[in-house]
């Protein structure tokens, strides 16, 4: 059925169809992040153009150290590199700026709403100078009070895109293995994070969010492609856990996982796993690495993402009228 102001074009006469014609019609007026920006009744309006369908990323597993500008020039080189080998969206790992301890956490927080972080301003020059999406770790926050382990993601001008603090915090005991407590010093986040970025719409969580494949479901439910972790993992739980988890939210959800650890330290209180790792939809290894300092590359071919849900349709096969999911934080 025609709509009513349809019906007035079609009565009109044919010059003044042309002239509402082209009134109403967007006409491109500028770029922006790979999106069109359109002048309409209400004002411009920003549609975004789709990612491209293949995007190579880099996971920069680091050196971290105890010096927080050594960091960042290390973070800055790793940028550099990976850029220069071809990739758009780059990741780095979870506390890379900082040793990962709550003795350090209030130590090395930064101010990133005021606007007076150091490493902010470091990592937003890092991704303009290489023209890449940057998935910055996570680096401690301070705000209003509190700390909190926050992900900050930048577009290729070095535009602060999204910031995601970590909403499941780290509180685990394993007898005689690993006891950690963030909520010692760290504030858990509000929410998940979703990105539209020039590489794709991304889902952001940091290391111990892996482990609540609820999170990972609302990000496949908003239409994410690629889920992002910045973590690291321990030498207790790291070897039987690490892989698996990033697999498991990788085909549950039929995306691809990226997960992103600083390289083992002997020299650190806290040894990571290592290991940083690309999988895809199929939950296979793209590409990975052992613990020393590395940058692991892989291709993500988006045009896999229709396909594998085209030949394993669980999305539809889902039987919402048995369980349910609830996105108690739906925009
Ligand atoms: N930083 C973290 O959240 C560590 C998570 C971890 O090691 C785990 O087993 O989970």
């Amino acid at each position: 059925m025609p709509t009513s102001s349809t019906v007035k074009i079609a009565g009109a006469s044919a010059l003044a169809a042309a002239m509402l014609a082209a009134v109403s019609r967007p006409r491109a007026v500028g770029r922006l992040v790979r999106g069109i920006v359109t002048r309409a009744a209400g004002g411009p309006v920003y549609t975004p153009l789709p990612p491209p369908q293949k995007v190579k990323v880099a996971l920069c597993q680091l050196h971290v150290t105890a010096d927080k500008e050594q960091n960042l020039k290390t973070a800055r080189k790793a940028i550099e590199d990976a850029a220069a080998a071809g990739a758009k969206l780059v990741v780095l790992p979870e506390m890379f700026n900082c040793p990962y301890s709550n003795d350090s956490f209030p130590t090395y927080a930064e101010d990133i709403e005021g606007g007076a972080s150091g490493s902010v301003a470091a990592l937003s020059a890092a991704a303009a100078a290489a023209r890449v999406t940057l998935v910055a770790g996570s680096i401690p926050e301070r705000c209003q009070g509190k700390l909190y382990n926050t992900c900050c993601v930048f577009d290729t001008s070095g535009k602060l895109l999204a910031k995601h603090r970590k909403v499941h915090l780290f509180d685990i005991d394993i007898p005689g293995k690993i006891t950690f407590k963030e909520s010692l010093t760290l504030s858990p986040g509000p929410g998940p994070t979703v990105v539209d970025t020039e590489a794709g719409r991304l889902g952001i969580g940091i290391c111990y969010d892996i482990r609540f494949p609820e999170l990972a479901q609302i990000y496949a439910a908003r239409g994410c492609q690629v889920l992002i972790y910045p973590g690291a993992f321990n030498m207790t739980t790291g070897p039987v856990h690490w892989e698996l988890l990033a697999k498991a939210r990788a085909v549950d959800n039929q995306v691809f996982v990226l997960t992103c650890s600083p390289a083992r330290n002997p020299d650190s209180s806290y040894q990571a796993w290592g290991h940083s790792t690309a999988v895809g939809p199929f939950a296979e290894v793209l590409a990975t690495t052992e613990h020393s300092p590395a940058t692991v590359t892989a291709e993500l071919d988006y045009s896999q993402l229709p396909e594998r849900r085209a030949a394993m349709p669980l999305r539809q096969q889902k039987r919402h009228d048995l369980y349910l999911l609830l996105d108690k934080t739906a925009p």
